[in-house]
Order: C-alpha cells, then sequence, then structure tokens
C-alpha cells in the first residue's frame, strides 16, 4: 500500500445520512439565514402568517437586493484586515493536538487582541463618523449574507481542488514533531503512521472526508488543516471573521434601535448584547481550547465549516438581536431576573466545566482538579467521572444551549423567529454528542463502556 494510502484510509462511515443528506442541508442551510431575514423583514409580520404575503415579499426580490459589488468588496477588505492583524498583533504560539504524522501544528494565539483592537477601531469610527457607519452596515445586512456565503463556498470549493495536490514537505516553522512513539499512541485518533522525518508527506485528509462520494468529501471537508505557510485557514476562520463580524453586526443593530429610540436602547437590547459580546469575548480569550475541539482535531476544513464559520455564525447567531433592534421589546423586572438568572448559572455551567476538563487534561495535578476521580484508559488518557464531568457526559452542550436560550428569551414571546437558535442548536448537539460518543467507543472501547456505566447520562444529567 501507497504511503498515502497507509496514511488516509478510505471512509466508510457516512454522517448526515450519506451524499443526499448533506446535498439536502448544504441547501437548506443556505436558504435559512435569509429565510430568517426575509421571515422577519418588518416588526409587524414576523413572520408572515399566510403563505401569500411570504410569497409578496420573495415575488419581488431583484438580484440588487440580494448582491452588491462594494459590500462584497468590504467584505473582502474585512478578511483581509483579520488576516493582517493575525500576522501584525504579537501574541503566543501553541501546539495543536498531536496528528496522525506525530507531528502537533502550532497555532498562533493572537485572536483576542485582534477583538480588542476591533473594538477600539469601532470606538473609534462612531466618535468620528457618529451612528451613520454601523446605519450602513445594519442597511445592508442581506447583501453582507450574500457576500459571505459566496466567499466561504468559493474558499470550499478552492480548498476541495487544493486538496489533491501532491506530497509536500511542512514548513519547520509551523510544526514540532514529537519526542516518541507514545506521545502518538497516546492521541490514537485512527491509524497511526511512522512520524516524520522531513521529507515529503502525502496531503493529511480527515478521517471522514475520504469516501467515495466527491460531493460528500467537499461538504465534510478532505483535508484535515489546510495551511499555506504557518497561516491555518480553518482556525482562523473558525474564531474570526465569522465570531468578530457577529460582534460588528450586534453592535450595528444596538445602534440602530438607538436611532429609532431617539438614543435609547431598552434593556433587552442591553441585556443581548451583554450576553452575546460575554459568548464572543469568552470564545476568544480562550482561544486555543478550539484545538481541541471536534471540528480542529477530526473534521476537515469543507463547505460545512466555511460555511458554518463564515456565514452561519454571524447570520444566525445574530437573528435576537435584529430583531430587537427592529421591534424594541420591553421585558419587565420578572423576564429580566429570569434572562440574568439563566443567562449567569447556564455560562457558568459552560465555562466551567470546559476549564475543568482543560486543566486537567494539561495538568491532573492541578490543585484545582486534584480531588476529582477519574478512570485510566488503555490508551493513557485519563476520563474524568466527578466534578461537572460526572454528571453528564456532555454537561458542557446543556450549559451551552442553556445560555442560547436566555439569549432568544431577551426576544419575549412576540415571535418565534428569534427561537430559530435554541432548535438548531439542540438538533446540533445531539448529533453532535453521537459523533464524539462513536469517536470515543472506537479509541477507548472497553474503557469507554465502563465510562458510560458510571457516568449514565449523555447530556440532561437524570434525563437524557
Ligand atoms: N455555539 C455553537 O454553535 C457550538 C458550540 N460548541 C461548544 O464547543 C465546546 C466544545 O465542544 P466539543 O468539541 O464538541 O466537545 P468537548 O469539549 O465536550 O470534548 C469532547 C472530547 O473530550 C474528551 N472527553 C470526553 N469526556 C471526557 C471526560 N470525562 N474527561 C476528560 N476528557 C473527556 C474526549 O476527547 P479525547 O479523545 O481527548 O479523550 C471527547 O472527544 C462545547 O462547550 C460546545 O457546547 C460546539 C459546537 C457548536
Ligand atoms: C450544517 C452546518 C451549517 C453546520 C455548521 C456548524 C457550525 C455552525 C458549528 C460547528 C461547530 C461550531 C463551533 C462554534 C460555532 C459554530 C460552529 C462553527 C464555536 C466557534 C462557537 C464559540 C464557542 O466558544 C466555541 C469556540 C467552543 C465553538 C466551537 C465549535
Amino acid at each position: 500500500m501507497s504511503d498515502a494510502a497507509l496514511l488516509n484510509p478510505p471512509t466508510t462511515h457516512y454522517e448526515f445520512f450519506g451524499p443526499a443528506g448533506t446535498m439536502v442541508v448544504t441547501v437548506a442551510t443556505t436558504v435559512i439565514p435569509y429565510l430568517l431575514y426575509y421571515g422577519c423583514e418588518t416588526a409587524e409580520q414576523c413572520p408572515p402568517t399566510s403563505w401569500s404575503a411570504w410569497q409578496t415579499r420573495l415575488q419581488r426580490l431583484t438580484l440588487a437586493d440580494l448582491y452588491d459589488s462594494h459590500i462584497m468588496l468590504l467584505y473582502l477588505a474585512w478578511f483581509a484586515y483579520l488576516v493582517l492583524l493575525y500576522y501584525v498583533v504579537p501574541g503566543s504560539t501553541k501546539p495543536g493536538t498531536v496528528l496522525r504524522t506525530g507531528q502537533r501544528l502550532l497555532y498562533r494565539i493572537n485572536g483576542f487582541r485582534s477583538l480588542l483592537i476591533t473594538c477600539g477601531l469601532m470606538f473609534t469610527v462612531h466618535r468620528l463618523y457618529g451612528p451613520a457607519p454601523f446605519i450602513y452596515v445594519y442597511d445592508h445586512y442581506v447583501h453582507w449574507l450574500t457576500a459571505s456565503c459566496l466567499f466561504a463556498t468559493v474558499q470550499a470549493v478552492l480548498l476541495y481542488i487544493w486538496s489533491f495536490r501532491g506530497p509536500s514537505t511542512s514548513s519547520a516553522t509551523a510544526t514540532i514533531k514529537l519526542k516518541s512513539d507514545a506521545d502518538l499512541k497516546a492521541d490514537g485518533n485512527g491509524a497511526a503512521a511512522s512520524p516524520s522525518t522531513g521529507a515529503a508527506q502525502p496531503v493529511l485528509l480527515a478521517l471522514g472526508g475520504n469516501s467515495p462520494s466527491a460531493f460528500y468529501n467537499f461538504f465534510i471537508g478532505r483535508e484535515l488543516n489546510p495551511r499555506l505557510g504557518d497561516f491555518d485557514l480553518k482556525v482562523f476562520c473558525e474564531l474570526r471573521p465569522g465570531i468578530i463580524g457577529w460582534f460588528v453586526l450586534n453592535f450595528a443593530c444596538l445602534i440602530k434601535q438607538s436611532q429609532v429610540l431617539n438614543g435609547y436602547i431598552t434593556e433587552s437590547m442591553a441585556l443581548i448584547f451583554f450576553l452575546q459580546g460575554l459568548y464572543i469575548f469568552d470564545t476568544l480569550i480562550y482561544e486555543s481550547s478550539v484545538l481541541t475541539t471536534m471540528d480542529v482535531t477530526t473534521d476537515g476544513f469543507g463547505w460545512m465549516l466555511s460555511f458554518g464559520d463564515l456565514t452561519w455564525v454571524p447570520f444566525v447567531f445574530s437573528v435576537q438581536a435584529r430583531f430587537l433592534a427592529l421591534q424594541p421589546v420591553v421585558l419587565g423586572p420578572v423576564l429580566t431576573a429570569t434572562v440574568v438568572a439563566i443567562g449567569v448559572a447556564s455560562f457558568l455551567t459552560f465555562r466551567l466545566s470546559n476549564s475543568q476538563k482543560n486543566i486537567f487534561r494539561t495538568d491532573p495535578h492541578d490543585p484545582r482538579v486534584r480531588g476529582l476521580k477519574y478512570i485510566e484508559t488503555a490508551t493513557g488518557s485519563k476520563l474524568l467521572i466527578s466534578g461537572w464531568w460526572g454528571l453528564s457526559r456532555h454537561i458542557n452542550y446543556l450549559g451551552d444551549w442553556l445560555f442560547g436560550l436566555s439569549w432568544c428569551l431577551t426576544t419575549g414571546f412576540r415571535s418565534p423567529i428569534p427561537y430559530f437558535y435554541v432548535l438548531y442548536f439542540a438538533v446540533l448537539l445531539i448529533h453532535r454528542e453521537r459523533r464524539d460518543d462513536h469517536k470515543c467507543r472506537q479509541k477507548y472501547k472497553k474503557d469507554w463502556e465502563r465510562y458510560c456505566s458510571i457516568v449514565k447520562y449523555r447530556i440532561i444529567p437524570g434525563i437524557y
């Protein structure tokens, strides 16, 4: 067998109901952000209650409503601006998890500083030019959506084609090699190939992205970590243009509301801006923890993540703020207190559980995790069975979902559209938990069964 075939075994197990399922998901997820927009274009009919009202709305759409070449150029400038920050802003370097080649890629960590610089820039623009630039951003919401969608799709097509290139030597500054085979064993992520010696290597594909179906591979992503030199496109897109863009969109919505309300904003708008801002800041403060997520360690960089990172995150996650810009909601003290209570409790669950696992995996002797119980597995990895991780096997998902619910509640109960987020997120997390379970079952075998018999619930303690 050739080196490439040894390193990249064929994919035999399909996710998303196979190629046909991925085609349905591609079409549906492209259409949904537009439906969320046109379904809530005015405060009165959000969504339109009759099919004829939908038809009137959609039939009068022209290409100019959907696409604007100036916004396309501005979108490219936005992407280029963040690439520039990636290179010029000082930061640290962190290694990712061990790859099947035995190498660990190095990642540049300066996303939080990029966010702070962008906040500073937004503040300055607002001081100099007032609300106008942000109203412009708000008014062109659909044009930004189309620009990001086109960019994400072209990027995915180019990456798919590029993944067929021949073997190459990896950049010495971008990778580190392991000291011993024991390190390689510790990861156990699929078929192990011998650690590289600096000779030309085949492109490392995602274990799930090497199926007989070209479309399926395009969707899931063929190449695991596409890079231009040291620049890792997947991690860059996961954390910067979409996540920071979401923050800018939310700010534009806040400014729009204050224009409508003559300089005031409602407590619901302040809440959504604060709660989602907390999530965005948290994501970039803990930037390096994304390196151990399934997206980075397991999934290729295909259409799903390119579109998910660049389009779905900013345009589906900002629906609540856009709704509130259109239709100011006064929550009153009871609902405000409820939103704050759910928000604080769920954010703490999400953050503390993720941190507990990260600390434990980095150093099990750290005083903050010393008393916790765990089981040793044959691979050498340890699995926590007490603390947050004794409550359920994905208590972090529960915290994340409930935090999302607190965002939706800021919009009150006038429209179901802002609640789409919790529906999508429940489907994503249930599916993700099953994928993770499949991965861990293959990796830990009998140890995983033992672990599941101790920590019985998948996500919701006592229920699921
Ligand atoms: N807002 C959004 O749209 C989304 C948010 N997220 C969030 O991203 C975060 C990360 O999620 P994700 O990457 O899916 O998964 P997790 O952070 O939960 O990591 C799962 C991995 O952790 C290890 N692990 C599992 N159980 C234990 C244990 N008991 N003790 C120690 N290690 C364990 C296993 O990896 P190993 O092989 O190393 O043992 C497993 O594969 C979550 O908080 C999630 O809510 C995720 C998707 C979308
Ligand atoms: C079919 C389709 C459109 C799928 C796209 C799914 C993506 C939207 C999500 C897959 C995993 C994600 C993560 C985050 C955002 C959503 C996507 C891209 C995340 C960056 C959100 C912020 C968190 O703090 C996080 C860094 C843990 C998280 C990582 C996973």
